[in-house]
């Protein structure tokens, strides 16, 4: 039997981890799907795919399970979504996610869903932890070793700090002109 995860970890933390260990009871085998693949260099997706697959990679080898990584690129259409992750991905019989959107586009297309409890949300949140690598704050304990390790090789702090600067200027920029647009609006 072989399992479906998808996310788009940013980072791959120890919620997720937490998941993986839970499916590995269910299944032999498991695609593990990056999600938004094309996107990175931003505060919401700091991480290239190929950043995501060491990351994930070297988790998952602790498992006593066959993985299969494949980074899937978004596209505009919901509709066909599905279709486009079957087109890239072995076949598997059950999918796992706890995204409402997915759970729906999977369900409808007759592929059986299993959701599971959040472990430990409070802390296991991706953007809770990336708010966390902007500030210096500690974010280390809420991802596996391997994910540490592949960060600091790819100096993903330094990145993810300047890219979160980069955006919040273009947002007060963006602020600005239209106070400007609203001030010219009332001549
Ligand atoms: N702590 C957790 N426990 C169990 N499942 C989780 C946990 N955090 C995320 N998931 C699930 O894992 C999948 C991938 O999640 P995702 O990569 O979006 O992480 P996230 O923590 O929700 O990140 P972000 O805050 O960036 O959206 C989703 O189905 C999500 O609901
Ligand atoms: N139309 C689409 O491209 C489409 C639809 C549903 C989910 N997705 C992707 O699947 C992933 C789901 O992962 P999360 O649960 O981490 O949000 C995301 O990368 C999301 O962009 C894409």
């Amino acid at each position: 039997m072989r399992g479906f995860y998808i996310g788009r970890f940013q980072p791959y933390h120890d919620g997720h981890q937490a998941m993986v260990e839970r499916i590995a009871d269910e299944v032999d085998e498991l695609v593990l799907g990056i999600g938004s693949a094309d996107d990175s260099h931003t505060t919401h997706d700091p991480f290239t795919a190929g950043e995501r697959i060491m990351m994930i990679t070297k988790a998952v080898a602790e498992f006593d399970l066959r993985t299969y990584v494949v980074p899937l690129e978004d596209i505009n259409r919901n509709a066909v979504w599905v279709s486009h992750v079957e087109s890239m991905c072995p076949d598997f019989d059950v999918a796992y996610s706890n995204n409402p959107l997915v759970v729906r586009l999977f369900e409808e297309s007759g592929i059986e869903v299993r959701q599971s409890p959040m472990f430990d949300r409070d802390r296991l949140e991706g953007s809770e932890i990336r708010e966390r690598m902007i500030e210096d704050r500690a974010w280390r304990d809420r991802v596996p070793d391997p994910v540490v390790e592949t960060i600091e090789e790819i100096n993903g702090i330094q990145r993810l700090q300047h890219v979160s600067d980069t955006d919040s200027l273009s947002r007060y920029v963006a602020e600005d002109e239209s106070l400007e647009d609203a001030d010219l609006g009332e001549d």
